[in-house]
């Protein structure tokens, strides 16, 4: 495989750059993609411009298209905002914490033969400049600012890009298909957010 030699991203513009050479291979390399994003340091300047805030739901605001390849996107969470458990639709999902700290909750997919809640698998809380990454075959997972005093910001890349994504009860484990916005203000648009 083809590895793009990793030079440190100064600049979120950079980072871009960089990402676009590693998409243009066909394989994609998940490790690489996870020590780029790692090694950008936020710059709150850098990105100010795309994080919009709503009072009551996690925003997704598009950075970039990456040639169709991928899809990079700001997520603003204000105090207590947090997704319903989901999946990704069979792409890649990396995220990056540009600001504050997130809790990330991992389930298994729900057993349809057992009816039945979804018992939560572990959790982590990712810090200021962290990457994580999950897909369909780790689990699902649900992604929380539990602070009642700081907003986070993270920065998501989705390889390939998708629309729609499936949420879960935990109570019952049934799921319904949503349809995803790239740009959320106020109330009108689609997340996956949850009033914690
Ligand atoms: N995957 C979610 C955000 S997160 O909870 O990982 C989304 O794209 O809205
Ligand atoms: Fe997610």
């Amino acid at each position: 495989m083809e590895h793009t030699e990793l030079i440190k991203p100064e600049t979120l513009e950079d980072l871009i750059q960089t990402l676009h050479k590693i998409f243009e291979s066909d394989s994609v390399n998940v490790e690489e993609v996870q020590n780029i994003m790692e090694s950008y340091e936020s710059k709150p300047h850098e990105w100010m411009k795309y994080a919009k805030f709503d009072q009551y739901r996690y925003t997704r605001n598009l950075v970039n298209e990456g040639n169709g390849k991928f899809n990079l996107m700001i997520l603003c969470w204000g105090e207590g905002h947090g997704s319903s458990i989901h999946d990704h639709t069979d792409s890649h999902c990396f995220l990056k914490l540009l600001q504050g700290q997130l809790k990330e909750t991992l389930f298994d997919w729900p057993d349809r033969k057992l009816q039945g809640g979804m018992q939560q698998k572990s959790q982590r809380v990712l810090l200021e400049n962290q990457c994580a990454y999950i897909n369909d075959s780790i689990g699902l997972h649900r992604v929380e600012n539990v602070s009642h005093t700081e907003t986070a910001v993270s920065l998501h890349l989705y390889s390939p890009p998708f629309q729609t994504c499936q949420t879960f009860d935990q109570r019952t484990g049934h799921h319904n298909t949503l349809t995803l916005t790239r740009a959320l203000s106020g109330l009108k648009g689609f997340n996956i957010g949850a009033v914690l």
